[in-house]
């Protein structure tokens, strides 16, 4: 007999045959329980992500491994429900192996000590063997278990080496688990930040770069650290929480433009002026010219056809003086892809000035876009504006609702365009102006200017060429837009919430995310918008799920019927049969609340009033 199979045949006596004082009362008390086969399938599918991800070959590299040590390896939800087994423990007995299943309850509240209920209550990794378990049941395992992290470092599930007591293996165990923990902390991070972030890997040796024992720092286009993985941390001495926005400057030797300028190649860096590190930059996927960030035109591109072709045109054109109308539906992402285009843009440094031609009252349109001087009318500023144009000049001015713009300021409009000088209300003098116009409409305009509500001139000057926006019940990635518009919510909430124990990052559960991609959105994205506010301040966790929703919402989305844009789009939802006044009164009055339960923004909703209000005066 070989001397590791007498090891396996002599158990150590202090660990597996301890006899434990307090056995009998425990054994009562603790076991472990099986969770119903409705609540096994909802976890899940809520642990989806993770478990196609350790399905993606993570796994399969430790396959031989598993079959030599005669253990098995479970992945666990973050309450430690078994939701995944792989490997095969001959050796333990036919009532343990019932332990070792999906749905299983490992929670410390059921079985008390043991690996996987405590590492998750105490968050790192933990190895419990035979009797040190609390529960008599499990005295035939040996289990080890590492916490799994997601990418804002909050605990979500974990990953557990169990086999027979007898192999005394603590040391390979643990050291596979945490090989596999680390490689599945790099990917979530990896997967998580890709589309618009840096990935800074670095190690003391040039050839393990790619090993997942390398630190990875995630970083944004201005080199400010958005996450890290815990070996980075651990190396450069970072706490968790302190490590975020800080600047990778300010943790080595070398400027950001410098490092950037090594994109995809090695390179040597020195961290805390002392350790010398081999390094890799990755870039973006999306970032298109090696060696840029990517451009915040670009960040919208995530994956839709006719967003990549209103992206691209808009891209090519962005600085060749060609005017572009940009038309979709109430809230299809007019504004954000005028403000990302203007980012994009060479006048990105100059300003972006908008007016929304549909909020103000007509008679004073003149006097926003214009300006006037001292004591021009009744009621102006008795020192004068310059106005809007002269505002924006060196950069550019962005005509929100332009199709709502009263015919005599189309002429004047059209003279500015014409001239390129300004002359503002009651004064003689006028200014030259240096801008770029750029405009959008919920509107088919041109069938405005066939029933004379538009000028035609104005029209082709304002429409160089014409950018339509799809609605997002036609995006195909819906999917990539649900996960943005959440990552976009964090970041608003990221400052003011500072003290908010809830955790950093949310995704919707797959249950969800069907959900919301089958909506119709007559809002489109401002109503998915708030929709996920909605389920972001309900949720408990970071992950977001139907229920989270109010029925209310759930039952607002309504079908498709035709609009004036010539599309598909849907009835208000939630109309009924009352008035939009009744409905405001409804709301006390407030437009906000009102708004954003229609999904649609006050500008629009202030329109509807009138336009409701008109069509009833008639
Ligand atoms: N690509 C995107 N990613 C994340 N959020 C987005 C995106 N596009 C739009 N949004 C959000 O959707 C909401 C509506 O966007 P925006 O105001 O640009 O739409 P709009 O078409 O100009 O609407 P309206 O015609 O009603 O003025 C905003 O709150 C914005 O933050």
């Amino acid at each position: 007999m070989s001397e590791s199979a007498v090891d396996r045949r002599q158990p150590s006596p202090q660990r597996i045959n301890r006899a434990s004082p307090h056995q009998h009362t425990e054994d009562r008390q603790w076991h472990p329980r099986r969770c119903s086969a409705a609540d096994t399938a909802q976890r899940l599918a809520t642990m989806q992500p993770l478990l196609s991800l350790l399905g993606q070959g993570v796994i399969a590299e430790f396959d031989e491994m598993l079959r030599h040590w005669q253990c098995c390896l479970v992945v666990t939800d973050r309450d430690g429900v078994i939701l995944e087994r792989w490997g095969e423990t001959p050796l333990l007995p036919p009532a343990c192996q019932a332990w070792l299943s999906p749905g299983a309850h490992w929670g410390e509240r059921y079985c008390g000590r043991n690996a996987i209920g405590t590492c998750l209550a105490k968050g790192r990794s933990v190895d419990v063997i035979g009797d040190e378990h609390a529960c008599g049941a499990l005295h035939h395992l040996a289990s080890f278990a590492v916490p799994l992290k997601l990418p804002n470092d909050n605990v979500d599930a974990c990953l557990a080496l169990l086999s027979d007591p007898y192999r005394n293996p603590t040391r390979h165990h643990s050291g596979l688990l945490q090989v596999l923990s680390m490689q599945i902390e790099n990917r979530r991070l990896i997967n998580h930040y890709r589309h618009d972030h840096y990935r800074l890997t670095f190690n003391s040796n040039r050839d393990n770069l790619d090993s997942p024992r390398s630190g990875l720092l995630i970083l944004d286009g201005q080199g400010r650290l958005v996450a890290s993985n815990s070996r980075a941390r651990w190396l450069l001495g970072l706490e968790a929480e302190h490590a975020r926005g800080q600047h990778l400057e300010s943790l080595c030797d070398e400027n950001w433009q410098a490092i950037v300028a090594h994109l995809d190649g090695d390179m040597t860096l020195r961290f805390a002026g002392r350790y010398h590190c081999h390094c890799r930059l990755a870039a973006p996927i999306s970032a298109a010219p090696a060696g840029a960030p990517a451009s915040p035109l670009q960040r919208l591109d995530l994956g839709d056809p006719r967003m990549h072709q209103a992206i691209t045109l808009a891209s090519r054109l962005k600085d060749s003086g060609i005017a572009m109308l940009i038309r979709g539906e109430t809230g299809t992402g007019k504004e954000v892809f005028v403000k990302a285009l203007h980012a994009a843009s060479r006048r990105a440094s100059q300003p972006l000035v908008a007016i929304n031609c549909a909020a103000i009252p007509s008679e004073l349109v003149e006097a926003e876009l214009f300006g006037y001087v001292r004591g021009a009318f009744t009621g102006a500023d008795p020192r004068g504006n310059i106005g809007r144009l002269r505002e924006a000049d060196g950069g550019r001015l962005f005509l929100d609702e332009i199709g709502d713009m009263p015919l005599a300021v189309q002429a004047r409009l059209l003279r500015v365009l014409q001239e390129r000088r300004v002359t503002p209300l009651g004064g003689g003098v006028s200014y030259p102006v240096d801008i770029e116009v750029i405009a959008a409409t919920h509107r088919p305009l041109i069938e405005d200017v066939a029933t004379g509500r538009f000028r035609a001139d104005l029209f082709y000057r304002l429409c160089g060429v014409e950018i339509l926006l799809p609605p997002l019940r036609e995006r195909e990635d819906r999917q990539m837009l649900v996960q943005a518009v959440l990552d976009g919510l964090i970041r608003d909430a990221a400052e003011p919430l500072r003290d908010d124990p809830r955790p950093g990052f949310s995704t919707p559960s797959p249950a969800l995310l069907d959900w919301l991609i089958q909506q119709p959105w007559p809002g489109n994205i401002r109503q998915l918008e708030n929709v996920l506010r909605v389920a972001m301040a309900m949720a408990d966790g970071p992950v977001l799920e139907l229920h989270h929703l109010p029925a209310n919402l759930l039952a607002s989305a309504a079908p498709p019927a035709t609009s004036s844009l010539g599309e598909a789009t849907p009835p208000h939802p939630a109309s009924g049969s009352l008035s939009l006044a009744e409905r405001l009164a409804e709301h006390g009055g407030n437009l906000s609340a009102l708004a954003r339960q229609m999904g649609i923004s006050r500008t629009t909703l202030y329109k509807r009033l009138r336009e409701q209000a008109a069509a009833l005066q008639a």
